[in-house]
């Protein structure tokens, strides 16, 4: 797994208190809201979340990842699942500050959501192994604390139309990763921080924070 992923803006309709759109307050989009991350953003259990230069509010949101299995253009919704290899979890490593400035600037994302190591993914689900994706519990705690539990159930676009979509303007390729969105509870993580996530009894990942140390 070494592509690119697309993110999306989740909403968990009729139920407030799962609705991530509402804790950011922000407007429901009618169609996916789209941001990418480059492949330094990935990391595998054993590796650390580091925190970018700048940030001081690094929050998690814990999401189904889709992982494609076929290159596509304009794929249609009803032959969508075609192109699916797999599914893994992902954490969406968010420098909420920096997102929240580029905002109300009205500027692109990149910094705020495509960081290094701002992907840390799980073990990869062949999809004959996942019966129904869109009928996953997801979970996320922090130093053994919950503090996201939802289910893919609530996703407000599901995963043939984000591959439409996302395809209508880019062309898929195998190992891309969409990441589907995440229930409310993000939070904010510190270094030393122990940030576990799982997705039903498939998958459960641990990743330590860390201060971005400067390379040579
Ligand atoms: O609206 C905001 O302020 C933030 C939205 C996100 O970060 C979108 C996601 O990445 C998500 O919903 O998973
Ligand atoms: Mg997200």
């Amino acid at each position: 797994m070494s592509s690119k992923e697309y993110g999306q803006i989740s909403y968990m309709p009729g139920n407030e208190k799962r609705h991530h759109a509402a804790e950011m307050k922000s407007v429901v989009p009618d169609k996916p809201l789209l941001f990418l991350k480059p492949p330094t953003a990935f990391i595998t259990e054993g590796n650390p979340i580091k925190v970018p230069r700048g940030c001081h509010e690094l929050h998690h949101e814990v999401e189904l990842g889709v992982i494609i299995g076929r290159k596509g253009k304009d794929i249609s919704e009803i032959g969508a699942m075609d192109y699916v290899g797999g599914y893994t979890l992902c954490l969406d490593m968010t420098a909420r500050d920096l997102q929240e400035e580029a905002k109300k600037n009205g500027l692109p994302w990149t910094v705020a959501k495509g960081f290094d190591t701002s992907c840390p993914v799980g073990s990869f689900l062949p999809k004959e192994q996942v019966a129904d994706p869109h009928n996953l519990p997801l979970w996320c705690n922090v130093n053994g604390q919950m503090r996201q539990e939802g289910s893919t159930a609530d996703m407000v676009f599901r995963i043939p139309t984000l591959i439409s979509y996302i395809s209508s303007y880019f062309t898929l390729e195998p190992g891309d990763v969409i990441l589907t969105g995440t229930p409310a509870g993000v939070g904010p993580v510190q270094p030393g921080d122990i940030v576990e996530a799982g997705l039903g009894s498939l998958i459960r990942m641990s990743f330590k924070v860390q201060v971005e140390e400067k390379s040579m």
